[in-house]
């Protein structure tokens, strides 16, 4: 594995780059609560949701994109609190992804002091956003991650 300059920054996204592995759609699947879902996509998209059969819908789709998709629609009332918990939420299923996967919990570790970011252009919370002034917010919760598996 190489080792990074700590002013280097990685860049990830798609499925077909480097780096996929950080990606929420990445096929790395999480036990949450005894329950199983294929991708982090699947759970945190389910969990916007009260609805248990909706939430069992999305988990149940064959594809990380399609569990966005189903995660996205306002025809079903969002979980009231859902600004409050969601970075819990995502950071929650994010650790246990990297905990439960030697293979992207190696390629983490690798990666030194790098910054980490989520190169979607479409999304300026999660990810640096078209312009690269997002928050990055997925980013920010790989690399505390990434520092909590150092000290595990
Ligand atoms: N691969 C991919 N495609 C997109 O279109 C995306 N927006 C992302 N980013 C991920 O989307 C999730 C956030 O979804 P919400 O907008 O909050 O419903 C999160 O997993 C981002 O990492 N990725």
């Amino acid at each position: 594995m190489p080792d990074y300059p700590e002013s280097s920054t990685i860049y990830f996204y798609a499925q077909t780059d480097p780096y996929a592995e950080f990606s929420n759609f990445a096929p790395y699947g999480v036990a949450m609560d005894d329950i199983w879902w294929p991708t982090v996509e699947h759970y945190f998209q389910a969990q916007k949701f009260h609805d248990v059969d909706y939430r069992e819908q999305i988990r149940r789709c064959s594809k990380p994109k399609d569990a966005k998709a189903l995660g996205m629609t306002r025809k079903l009332a969002l979980r009231e609190d859902w600004e409050q918990v969601k970075d819990q939420i995502m950071l929650d299923a994010v650790r246990v992804k990297f905990q439960t996967h030697p293979a992207p919990r190696d390629l983490l570790l690798s990666t030194g002091t790098a910054e980490i970011v989520e190169n979607a252009p479409m999304d300026a919370y999660w990810g640096c956003g078209l312009d690269g002034s997002g928050l990055n917010k997925l980013g920010y919760i790989l690399m505390a991650v990434r520092n909590k598996l150092r000290i595990e």
